[in-house]
């Protein structure tokens, strides 16, 4: 929301980063449940006199904003998911405030996951797991509503079915072609949701955590394939397209998916002195590294048809 100020184009927004809160719910079983999240917000609101004219009454304090997340996680009085959530205290923001015309919510949820003790799910004891699910709400006065959500940090590793052939090669080029290599990724994903008004998403409680449960299923299984014969990766690039279109083709209500996997290179270890070699590769021994890296991205989105 661009505004024309003093004869130059001026664009302003403010909110409160990083709002970190845990919600603990208890049913009557005594079984427990714990999300932990980290929240943003961004607020584009009507405050131009803040900016221009040392005149905050139109200004929503970010310390203000702060405490509404925990006061609205208190009034949870159900486990919610990540995305409800977000929606909830984007529509908290529109609604309240005549002066905000858009919130932009994002959150990180941590990898809280049920311990198993003797092989039987524990009450009320979590373990941090590894890769995080994100989402964010940007909603309008009006409630128009646009829905991402997404994993970061999906650390996925094949030791076979992977190579790399056929790609250019000139002066600067050494890279072997080969058939055979491990393949190394962190997954970043981010896909957004097909539902454009806050009156048109799901009400099935939870519904948000089982897609994105579905969801990350669905890219690992397309990476790995078969648990017996795996499947080939000609390419990072093919892998990558292949986890978009399965994404798109099982889930109707995800209008486009944008993936992000780093090439994590393993280096062959091959050592020899003057006396001959120590180390001879084997596809065995390998020299991890997390940089450089390969850096691999794409986004697919459905072509909507417009009628
Ligand atoms: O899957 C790959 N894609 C590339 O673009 C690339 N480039 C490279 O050096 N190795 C690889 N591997």
């Amino acid at each position: 929301m661009a505004k024309e100020v003093e004869g130059f184009k001026f664009e302003q927004r403010h909110g409160k980063e990083r709002v970190r809160v845990a919600r603990v719910w208890k049913n009557n079983q005594g079984h427990h449940f714990v999300v932990e999240w980290r929240v943003s917000i961004s607020l584009l609101s009507d405050c131009l006199n803040s900016y221009l004219r040392d005149d905050n009454s139109d200004i929503v304090a970010t310390d203000t904003m702060k405490n509404t997340v925990y006061a609205k996680a208190k009034e949870c009085s159900e486990i919610l998911s990540v995305e409800d959530f977000a929606i909830l205290l984007a529509k908290h923001f529109t609604s309240f405030y005549k002066q905000v015309t858009t919130a932009i919510v994002k959150i990180v949820e941590k990898p809280w996951e049920r311990v198993n003790v003797d092989g039987q799910p524990h009450e009320h004891g979590f373990k941090l797991g590894s890769e995080e699910h994100t989402a964010e709400a940007i909603v309008q006065k009006s409630g128009a509503l646009q829905l991402t959500s997404g994993i970061e940090g999906l650390s996925l590793l094949k030791t076979t079915k992977s190579g790399f052939e056929g790609f250019i090669r000139d002066k600067y080029t050494v890279l072997p072609e080969t058939r055979e290599r491990m393949l190394a990724t962190e997954v970043t994903a981010l896909w957004r949701y097909s539902y454009e008004s806050l009156y048109s998403i799901p009400q099935k409680p939870l519904y948000f955590t089982e897609k994105y449960l579905d969801v990350k299923k669905v890219i690992v299984d397309t990476f790995f394939g078969h648990p017996k014969e795996g499947v080939y990766s000609p390419s990072v690039q093919s892998t990558l397209y292949q986890m978009a279109k399965a994404t798109l083709n099982r889930f109707p209500d995800v209008a486009s998916i944008q993936l992000k996997m780093p090439n994590i290179h393993f280096i062959p270890v091959n050592l020899s002195n003057k006396d001959g070699p120590i180390v001879k590769f084997d596809d065995d021994v390998y020299l991890p590294t997390d940089e450089p890296h390969g850096s691999i991205e794409a986004s697919l989105s459905r072509i909507l048809s417009k009628m």
